[in-house]
């Protein structure tokens, strides 16, 4: 698959983020270490992400849990936990709370320390990802008004904020939501111009988040 990739595309003015930071609690043990076709799920994203981008980060507080994992072209980000919160109003009730993580935490984490001016951000929980797709997107993105902070696919209900691209200049509207509590992509990205990439196959987009959905990957694969 990656041998059909354009080379020229592979660009420096690209760089992809990958998402492993989740908690995997509804399919019960770590996603990003699932085997498909014997290729850990989180490798195979990074291995897609490489074809097309130099730099390819991956996002987790557990670096560690993956450092065994053969790479090309990858560097973690260690996710550090936000500052605490107090909550409560008296002396007796007050209690500090770590602010809780998320997605958008993860990405901004990652967004800070990437050099290009475009990012592809995917989730590590793609088991259908097809590189030919992310090619033909990052072919757009000169055509992109300078305006849109991000260009991704979009269904039914909202954006699918971890399969796309965003502008490295998004991060400190991002660092506003943030601070502000925000914590959802949708509402972040209601507030600001985004591009719509078009989806002729929506599976690219399935998500294998329970067992249920691993059996369904690899059936498919098999058939
Ligand atoms: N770095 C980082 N990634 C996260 C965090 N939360 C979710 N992700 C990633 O975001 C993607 C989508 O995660 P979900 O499938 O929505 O959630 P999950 O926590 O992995 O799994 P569930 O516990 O079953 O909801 C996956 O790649 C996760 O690893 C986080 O706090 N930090
Ligand atoms: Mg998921």
């Amino acid at each position: 698959m990656a041998d059909n990739v354009d080379s020229n595309l592979k660009s420096s003015k690209l760089s992809a983020i990958v998402l492993a930071g989740g908690k995997s609690s509804r399919m019960g043990k770590d996603k990003a270490l699932i085997l498909i076709q014997g290729v850990p799920l989180l490798q195979l994203i990074c291995d897609i992400a490489g074809t097309l981008c130099n730099a390819v980060y991956v996002v987790t507080p557990t670096p560690e849990n993956y450092q065994h994992l053969s790479f090309k072209h990858c560097q973690f980000v260690r996710e550090v936990p936000l500052p605490q919160e107090t909550v409560g109003n008296s002396s007796s009730t007050k209690i500090t709370l770590p602010l809780p993580h998320g997605p958008l935490v993860g990405f901004a984490q990652g967004l800070a320390v990437v050099q290009t001016d475009w990012i592809l951000l995917l989730a590590c929980d793609l088991p259908k990802l097809q590189v030919e797709v992310l090619q033909d997107w990052a072919r757009e993105l000169e055509t992109i008004p300078q305006n849109a902070i991000a260009a991704l696919p979009r269904h039914a209900k909202g954006w699918e904020p971890l399969c796309g691209f965003y502008r490295r200049s998004c991060l400190p509207l991002l660092n506003d939501f943030i601070a502000q509590g925000g914590r959802s992509f949708q509402a972040w990205l209601a507030q600001h111009p985004v591009r719509v990439l078009p989806l002729s196959a929506t599976e690219m987009l399935f998500n294998c988040n329970t067992p249920d959905d691993l059996a369904f990957v690899i059936d498919d694969k098999q058939s």
